[in-house]
């Protein structure tokens, strides 16, 4: 059953975490000409947040940071990892998608900045480690941070990661996802989409946003199709959450564009930053649990 209690620990954390990290995240991400599965500059756009996370890390030895090698691809994952104290065999997992597209056609030399398509998930949740290190926190469970490849193809990336870890018995206690966190399309500011999900969990979010984020407003809504690597880790029996930017149709419409830009967001993060906020609560609340 989930306990929210870690209040003491988790409030003074929310307001240090800042957009202006989040947009420079963003930005730096967004540079490389596309961060599509198969380019070259979707190599490169991996090394550089596996190097991005490895100083972040600060050299603490119970973090490690790693790139996932993938069978039939040449981009690669990123995991960071927080080894858990006396609880280290469960494990939480916060992900969002490293890879971009086109919807013309990705080439070598294709523009697809992905800036809010996952750049924004990916920074997001990078927020989130930087803040959690900056803290010395150290969580019981493990907690893991990826950046799944080769999403825009058909989650292939977190479907080889989710069916590696259910292969090894990992005991993954739950999943968020972050595919799109920082294009207000819609009158709710965080939207709880219930298929390929557990309900359960996605109760569990709704209440860290009231206890937490009391200012925001929460909906719901359907995708009606695997829309995210969520799915690939419910569909190996784990429990996954997807908060989302907006309702379904009133999502970013440039996604899957050269015009997936950081401007057309605004130049500003002020939306991700909610979402980065609540994974936050989500990783100190679960990763305080003993077994
Ligand atoms: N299709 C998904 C994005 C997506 C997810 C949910 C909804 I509603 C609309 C759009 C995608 O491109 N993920 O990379
Ligand atoms: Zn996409
Ligand atoms: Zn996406």
């Amino acid at each position: 059953s989930y306990v929210i209690d870690q209040q003491s620990v988790v409030t003074p954390m929310l307001s240090q975490m800042q957009a202006s990290n989040i947009g420079q995240t963003i930005v730096d991400l967004s540079a490389n000409v596309n961060r599509y599965y198969q380019t070259a500059a979707g190599v490169t756009a991996s090394d550089w947040l596996k190097q991005r996370w490895t100083t972040l890390a600060a050299g603490r030895s119970d973090i490690t940071v790693e790139q996932f090698t993938h069978a039939s691809w040449k981009q690669k994952s990123v995991i960071a990892t927080i080894k858990g104290t006396d609880n280290a065999s469960q494990v939480v997992v916060l992900g969002g998608h490293l890879d971009s597209i086109n919807q013309a056609g990705t080439s070598e030399t294709t523009r697809a900045p992905g800036a809010d398509d996952d750049a924004s998930g990916i920074a997001s949740l990078t927020e989130v480690f930087r803040t959690l290190v900056a803290n010395g926190y150290k969580p019981r469970r493990t907690l893991k941070f990826m950046a799944y490849a080769a999403e825009e193809v058909g989650l292939r990336g977190s479907q080889e990661i989710a069916t590696s870890f259910a292969n090894a018995g990992t005991n993954v206690v739950g999943v968020m996802q972050l595919d799109m966190t920082n294009y207000k399309g819609s009158a709710n500011d965080i939207y709880i989409y219930t298929d390929y999900t557990d309900s359960a969990q996605n109760t569990f979010v709704t209440n860290l946003i009231k206890t937490y984020l009391p200012t925001l407003k929460v909906g719901t809504d359907k995708c009606g199709y695997a829309c995210s690597d969520h799915a690939s880790w419910t569909a190996k029996g784990y429990y996954a959450t997807m908060p989302f930017e907006a309702a379904m149709g009133e999502d970013d419409p440039y996604i899957h564009t050269a015009n997936d830009t950081y401007a057309n967001t605004g130049s500003q993060a002020d939306h991700a930053l909610k979402f980065a906020r609540m994974a936050l609560a989500y990783m100190v609340e679960l990763g305080s649990d003993g077994s």
